[in-house]
């Protein structure tokens, strides 16, 4: 068998940075499969936010950090199987269960997104993300080093570089994995927009992104050949994390 640590290497994006991109992660049939079981599930299942809403699998986490368990539903762990093509990558090989022990799925209708945020030390910093239905632009953001700037762009006290440090496409049916620093040093948020436009020469005005040479899709490659802006549709994401801290509850 091949080290595994060198087949994720295959997958990273930029060098010194732990941030991996696998396309097609899963095939069309199981990403149809899956977006009808979100969409199947049961009213009280979703959270709904002031901007989205999204589904919490696998148990709700305390105040402390701590993880009250719950088995997760057949579509995340039986078909497909995304938990363990997930371990099977070797991301998770050094976190405290070797496998993601939860999972959020986003909802993000086309004008939605998410703040640049961290996600914080309740998880081991590995998070790997399954996108479904369409594909959107994923940044990654450092603080400033200087602490002035734009206070409207500060969270914590701290100011965040407007200017990503990495912009991904993440297509559907991809997975991308960041860690590291990637994890614990820097932001990650997707901008509010209907549309995105791609920058596919030098000189074309619009987003750098890291994975261009990996793009899959081919309704995607051709858009961004042409300089055609790529419309969003509905995207359903799966953050899968692994909770260092489980509950154990003796039962009675
Ligand atoms: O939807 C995504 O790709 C990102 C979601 C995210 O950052 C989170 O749930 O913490
Ligand atoms: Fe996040």
């Amino acid at each position: 068998m091949e080290p595994v640590g060198q087949h994720l290497a295959e997958h990273r994006l930029s060098e010194g940075k732990d941030v991996f991109y696998f396309p097609n992660f899963i095939t069309t049939e199981e990403e149809e499969y899956l977006i009808r079981k979100i969409n199947d599930s049961p009213q009280p299942q979703w959270k709904k936010l002031a901007s989205r809403r999204l589904q919490i699998w696998g148990g709700d986490i305390t105040a402390k950090g701590n993880l009250l368990p719950r088995p997760f539903p057949p579509f995340i762990s039986k078909y497909p199987d995304v938990i363990a093509r997930i371990k099977a990558t070797g991301a998770f090989e050094n976190t405290p269960h070797k496998e993601p022990n939860h999972v959020i799925i986003n909802e993000y209708l086309p004008g939605q997104g998410i703040m640049p945020h961290e996600d914080g030390p309740q998880y081991h910093p590995v998070v790997a993300t399954l996108s479904l239905g369409s594909h959107t632009v994923f940044h990654y953001y450092q603080y400033r080093a200087d602490g002035d700037g734009d206070p409207a762009s500060s969270g914590h006290g701290k100011t965040i570089d407007t200017r990503p440090t990495l912009s991904v496409i993440l297509e559907p049916r991809s997975l991308i994995i960041s860690s590291g620093a990637m994890y614990t040093s820097h932001l990650h948020g997707i901008e509010e927009a209907t549309e995105d436009i791609i920058a596919c020469t030098p000189h074309f005005a619009g987003i750098a992104i890291s994975n261009l040479a990996r793009l899959k899709d081919p309704q995607i490659k051709q858009f961004i050949g042409t300089g055609t802006p790529l419309q969003r549709g509905v995207r359903y994401s799966l953050t899968c994390r692994d909770v260092g801290r489980v509950l154990h509850l003796s039962r009675r």
